[in-house]
């Protein structure tokens, strides 16, 4: 690429960076009309399907020359998270350069607006060069992961729309990397979101004794504290990664009601608090994040015999339960190794276009491949950032000019290596017949 294609890349991801898609009032029409007019410009066919009102799901094709082979699928979210404008040095929707460092400042530059434009930007160069894929290229800019992906992904993986695409493997959002390394995710935790109550009898403040819902939940809080410790020691001793154990953390707690009063004290009124009441409820919010190899039985027994027994007047409710199966029984894995066409074909084509792959893991928070994986399609999370601090749904958000341009030449050779046809290759367990 020239130095001038170079500067349109960097002036067009800045344009959508700064379309302001923050949940939870994401300026959906705004980030679809401008992507549409950038797969025009890419000479993509469009679509947009609305699975839920006010929440657009662009889907493009660049079709191939065979397009009953099963089809690669890239996919990216157009919601970023909110931010606190105060405390960042840019505003994060300028998309600020930084002439000094060559960052470039904004929410969503890593999560994940650089990976949707990087596609695109891949595509207009291949495509520029005479390239014609054999397979169908599908591109999806979706609603919705922020908050779950319940209006976005979700529905989509479910729809006839998605069924005739026929899809064989779909890639997704990873991590940035600070070292030299990209980092690659082949499976995810499932998220387990919860609450515990604990009711008990009211009594007075000066008052010792049983079974109060305070101490009740206490105790709770106790045995979760210390399953919690032992996870969180797995990972410092090095013994596990941390996608590898299972996470708790308290999301709140709530109890009693401080009852306002006025005191008064030397003639002038104070507000203050009774706070002589023992109260008879008691609640605590928990977010569990649950690895593909965890023994969910056991974990199931621990919560309901040990952090939520009814013999102290415990009870519980999930609030999110995503099961660490597919749809099929089995873990919802893709395999990372040599059994899977797929990956050795990505492994490969990271490694022709100049970058290095990290050992495969396991995400440690939520994206929305995990509904892909979970109908029983391959797909793996990357997001071609190395040298880059972690910086995802936090303050000052950034991206270098610089990774993100070597991430476009990634996706041109990974879209390359994917959509071609290698005869006599298939391999019936991963579905992939390449
Ligand atoms: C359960 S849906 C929420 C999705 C969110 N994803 C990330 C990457 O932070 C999470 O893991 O909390
Ligand atoms: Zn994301
Ligand atoms: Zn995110």
């Amino acid at each position: 690429a020239s130095p001038s294609s170079d500067a349109d890349a960097i002036s067009r991801f800045q344009e959508y960076l700064r379309i302001d898609t923050a949940q939870p009032a994401p300026d959906y029409a705004a980030a679809v009309a401008f992507l549409r007019d950038q797969a025009a410009a890419a000479g993509l066919e469009a679509r947009t399907l609305e699975l839920a009102a006010g929440k657009p799901l662009l889907l493009l094709r660049w079709p191939g020359r065979r397009p009953s082979l099963p089809s690669i699928l890239l996919n990216s979210h157009t919601d970023v998270v909110p931010s606190e404008p105060h405390k960042w040095d840019h505003p994060p929707f300028s998309a600020a350069l930084d002439e000094a460092t060559g960052r470039i400042y904004a929410r969503g530059s890593q999560d994940m607006k650089c990976v949707g434009m990087q596609y695109l930007e891949a595509i207009r160069r291949l495509r520029s060069a005479g390239f014609v894929p054999d397979r169908n290229i599908y591109i999806t800019f979706v609603p919705d992961e922020e908050i779950g992906g319940h209006e976005g992904v979700e529905p989509f993986v479910l729809s006839k729309e998605f069924k005739e695409l026929n899809v064989g493997l779909v890639l997704d959002e990873g991590l940035a990397s600070p070292g030299e390394e990209y980092r690659v995710f082949y499976a995810e935790r499932s998220p387990w979101w919860l609450t515990i109550k604990a009711k008990g009898a009211p009594g007075h403040g000066a008052k010792l004794y049983d079974g109060s819902a305070m101490e009740n939940l206490m105790k709770t809080v106790e045995a979760i504290r210390r399953f919690r410790t032992s996870q969180f020691d797995l990972v410092k001793s090095g013994e596990k990664a941390e996608g590898d154990v299972v996470s708790v953390n308290f999301a709140y707690l709530k109890a009693g009601t401080p009852t306002p009063t006025l005191l008064i004290s030397k003639k002038l009124w104070y507000t203050g608090f009774v706070m002589n009441l023992q109260p008879s409820e008691a609640e605590v919010g928990l977010d569990i994040r649950v690895p593909p190899s965890a023994h969910v039985e056991a974990l199931e027994r621990r919560l309901v015999e040990e952090w939520a027994p009814s013999s102290r007047n415990l009870t519980f409710e999930f609030k999110q339960k995503m099961s660490v199966l597919d749809n099929f029984g089995k873990p919802a894995i893709t395999p990372a190794d040599s059994t899977n066409p797929w990956w050795l074909l990505l492994e490969e084509a990271v490694k022709s276009a100049g970058g290095k792959l990290g050992k495969p893991e396991i995400f440690p928070a939520s994206t929305d491949a995990r509904y892909f994986r979970q109908i029983g399609l391959p797909a793996f999370g990357f997001s071609p950032m190395a040298n880059t601090p972690i910086l995802l749904h936090d303050h000052n958000e950034f991206l270098h000019k610089d990774e993100y341009l070597k991430g476009i030449g990634i996706y041109e050779s990974i879209i390359k290596a994917l959509a071609t046809h290698k005869d006599g290759v298939k391999d019936d367990e991963s579905r992939a017949e390449l």
